[in-house]
């Protein structure tokens, strides 16, 4: 990615004070969707991650994570698997509970989507303190598919998800186009 590319993508986030709780600056994308230019060139940074990282199929997180996963994937010529907030998968799921900045929660996936043999990207919008991305890694190895790797738009470096994440990476990369 050029750094014209990051300078375009850093100028579309928004910053927005003491959302959801106070202290927390919240880091809005919408903007950056908004922007044809911005958007087709995040995308198409993110899918070239994939490729580059030899991944044979695309799991997006909820919800923030599927807008950037589902064109990622398209664009990579890969299948996509959605990981989703605890409750909303119809069929057989396997779950996983974790902490987050704000709360705790629950991702599910469906087992049958994920095939040992698979080389699995994740792809979200915001790595803050790892744990969203360090469930999904637990789901994609219980279900006996391989790591390729986790990318994301921003990375909070100030959260330590990096340092968090490491262990459940075992030596996959973690790939941010931004860190802040
Ligand atoms: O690294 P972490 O501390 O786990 O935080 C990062 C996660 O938090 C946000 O999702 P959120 O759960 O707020 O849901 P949303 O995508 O539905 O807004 C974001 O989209 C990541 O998935
Ligand atoms: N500070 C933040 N900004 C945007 N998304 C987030 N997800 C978790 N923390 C976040």
């Amino acid at each position: 990615m050029t750094v014209t590319t990051r300078e375009l993508l850093l100028s579309r986030i928004r910053d927005v004070a003491d959302y959801p709780i106070p202290g927390v600056t919240f880091k809005d994308i919408t903007p950056l969707l908004a922007d044809p230019e911005a958007f087709t060139a995040l995308t198409g940074a993110l899918a070239e991650l994939c490729v580059r990282h030899g991944a044979t199929k695309i799991v997006g997180l909820e919800a923030r994570g599927f807008i950037l996963a589902a064109p990622v994937a398209v664009t990579a010529k890969l299948g996509f698997v959605p990981v989703r907030k605890a409750g909303k998968l119809p069929g057989a799921t396997l779950s996983q509970a974790y902490e987050l900045e704000y709360g705790t929660a629950e991702i599910e996936v469906h087992a049958e989507d994920l095939l040992p043999g698979d080389r699995v990207m994740v792809i979200d919008d915001v790595l803050a303190t790892g744990g969203t991305a360090e469930a999904s890694l637990e789901l994609i190895r219980r279900a006996g598919a391989d790591v390729a790797g986790v990318a994301v738009l921003m990375e909070l470096g100030f959260l330590g998800g990096r340092a968090r994440l490491e262990p459940a990476l075992a030596g996959a990369p973690l790939e941010a186009l931004i860190t802040l």
